[in-house]
C-alpha cells in the first residue's frame, strides 16, 4: 500500500461515460454464508463477486471454520466463488478486518462449530458496536466471551435458539446476522427489536429475508420482529451477485457534480438492493435519471438543488450524498441529511469525518444528532490532505469533491478496496475519458 497521498483527478469538463461496477459486498457475503450453511454438502457457486477486502475476509472466515472455498476469475474483473459446506464447522481464528458483515454475520455461524471461535479485526473494528450480536447470541443459549471484538464464541455445535429481544438501533446487521444462521439452531431464531430508535438500513434486513427464502428457509417478517424456522438451508447452486448500487452511486455522482452524464451498465431490476431509493436521492438534487437497456443513466441539471433527505434506509450512501451536497452548496443550495446518527459507528464516525474533511475545502458543514446540515459556501483549495480514516466511502467522497476542487489529495485511496477493488484505476479513467464531450 502506497503511503503517498493520491491526487484525485479534477474534471476539466462534464464527466461522461459508462461504467461497470463489481458485485455487491452485501449480497456476496450473505450468499457466502448461506452457501457455507448448505445442508447437503453440495458445492455452491457465487458468481460475479468483487475481489474486495470484505468478500475476501468473508471467504477467509468461512475457510477458517472448515468450509472449502475455491476462487476462479469471473466476468469483467469479478470472481466466481465456489463454497462447499463442511460436515461440521470447527473452531478457529477469524479476522473480521473492518467488515461489518463479517463481524456481525460470522459469530452466529461460529456457534455451530464444535470448538471455540476467536474473532478479531482492525483497531477500529474493536470500537464498532456488537451489543446486539453478543446479547442476541447469549439470549439464544450461546456462550460468548467479550462485549465487542475481540470475542470468543464457544462452540455448539447445536445451539438451542429461541426468541430474543435486542436493541438493533446501532446496526441492522445485528438482525441480519442472527437470522442468517438461525435455521440451523434447534428451535430456529426469533429476533425482536426494542430500542429508542428504529432499526436503520431496513432494506438490508429485507435483503437477508429474501435471500434466506431463496435458500428454502421459512421466514416470517413482521414489524420489528423476524422469525426463522428451523430446517435445512438449501441455497441455489448458482447465485449471481448483482452490481453494487452504493458503489454505483459514486460514479453517478461524477455526472451530477460536473454537469455530465454517466451510465451504470447492468443496473439490476430486482429489489435486493434499494435501487429506487438511490435514484430518488439523486433526483432530489435535480438530476434526471433514466433506466434503459444500456443501464441506469444520470444526467446533471444545470444547477443543483439542495436536498432535505432522510437517509435511514440507505445510510451507507451518506458520504456520497454529503459530497454532492457540498458541491450544491457551492452554488448556493442548503442541504440537510437526516436519520443517520448510527453511522458514527460505521467504518469511522462518518458524521464527524465528513464535517472535518468537507471543512478542509471550505464547505460549511454542521453535525446534528442524526445527520448533517450543509450551508451555502464557496469551495476552495484544500487546506490539507483529505483523510479517508481507512473508510472506503470517505475516500470516494473525497474523489467526488476532487472533481471540482483542484489539488485535492486523499491519504489512503486503498481504503476503497473494501468494496471497489479497482476504484483507483476506474475513477481516473472515467474522469478523463469524457466520451462525447
Ligand atoms: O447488511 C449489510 O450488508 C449492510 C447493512 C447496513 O449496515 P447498518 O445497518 O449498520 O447501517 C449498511 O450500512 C452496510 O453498509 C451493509
Ligand atoms: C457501513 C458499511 O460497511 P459495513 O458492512 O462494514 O458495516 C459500508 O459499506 O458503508
Amino acid at each position: 500500500m502506497s503511503d503517498q497521498p493520491w491526487s484525485a483527478p479534477t474534471a476539466d469538463g462534464p464527466v461522461r461515460g459508462t461504467v461497470s461496477v463489481p458485485g455487491s459486498k452485501s449480497v456476496t457475503n450473505r450468499a457466502l454464508v448461506l452457501a457455507a450453511l448448505g445442508a447437503d454438502g453440495a458445492t455452491r457457486h457465487v458468481r460475479g463477486a468483487a475481489r474486495s477486502r470484505d468478500t475476501t475476509l468473508m471467504t477467509g472466515a468461512l475457510a477458517a471454520l472448515g468450509a472449502t472455498v475455491g476462487t476462479a476469475a469471473g466476468r469483467a474483473g469479478t470472481v466466481d466463488l465456489a463454497v462447499t459446506a463442511p460436515p461440521t464447522f470447527h473452531g478457529g481464528h477469524v479476522d473480521c478486518g473492518l467488515a461489518g458483515t463479517v463481524m456481525r454475520f460470522v459469530p452466529p455461524l461460529a456457534a455451530l462449530a464444535d470448538g471455540p471461535v476467536v474473532l478479531d479485526g482492525d483497531a477500529r473494528a474493536r470500537e464498532r458496536p456488537m451489543g446486539g450480536i453478543v446479547a442476541g447470541l447469549r439470549g439464544l443459549g450461546v456462550e460468548v466471551t467479550g462485549e465487542a471484538l475481540p470475542l470468543t464464541v464457544a462452540g455448539g455445535p447445536h445451539p438451542p435458539g429461541g426468541e430474543v429481544t435486542v436493541d438493533a438501533s446501532a446496526s441492522s446487521q445485528f438482525v441480519s446476522g442472527l437470522l442468517l444462521s438461525g435455521a440451523r439452531y434447534a428451535r430456529g431464531v426469533t429476533v425482536a427489536h426494542a430500542g429508542e430508535r428504529g432499526v436503520p438500513s431496513l432494506p438490508h434486513v429485507a435483503m437477508t429475508v429474501a435471500m434466506l427464502r431463496s435458500a428454502g428457509v421459512e421466514v416470517d417478517d413482521g414489524r420489528d420482529r423476524w422469525h426463522v424456522a428451523p430446517g435445512p438451508v438449501r441455497a441455489p447452486v448458482v447465485l449471481d451477485v448483482e452490481p453494487d448500487l452504493s458503489g454505483a452511486a459514486v460514479y453517478l455522482a461524477a455526472a451530477v457534480v460536473t454537469g455530465g452524464e454517466v451510465t451504470v451498465a447492468g443496473w439490476p431490476d430486482t429489489d435486493l438492493q434499494p435501487g429506487s431509493t438511490v435514484r430518488r436521492v439523486l433526483e432530489a438534487f435535480g438530476a434526471r435519471v433514466e433506466l434503459s437497456g444500456d443501464g441506469l443513466t444520470v444526467r446533471s441539471p444545470d444547477r443543483l438543488d439542495g436536498v432535505d433527505v432522510d437517509l435511514t434506509e440507505v445510510s451507507e450512501l451518506t458520504p456520497t450524498v454529503a459530497a454532492i451536497a457540498a458541491v450544491a452548496a457551492r452554488d448556493g443550495a442548503r442541504s440537510r441529511l437526516r436519520g443517520v446518527g448510527h453511522i458514527r459507528g460505521h467504518e469511522t464516525d462518518r458524521l464527524a469525518a465528513l464535517a472535518a474533511e468537507l471543512g478542509t475545502v471550505g464547505a460549511r458543514v454542521t453535525e446534528t444528532e442524526d445527520g448533517l446540515v450543509i450551508d451555502p459556501a464557496p469551495l476552495r483549495a484544500p487546506t490539507r490532505t483529505w483523510q479517508a480514516y481507512a473508510d472506503h466511502r470517505m475516500a470516494t467522497a473525497g474523489a467526488i469533491v476532487g472533481l471540482v476542487v483542484p489539488g485535492l489529495a486523499i491519504d489512503e485511496v486503498a481504503a476503497t478496496t473494501k468494496t471497489l477493488p479497482d476504484f483507483a484505476d476506474d475513477w481516473p479513467a472515467l474522469v478523463t475519458a469524457r466520451v462525447g464531450a
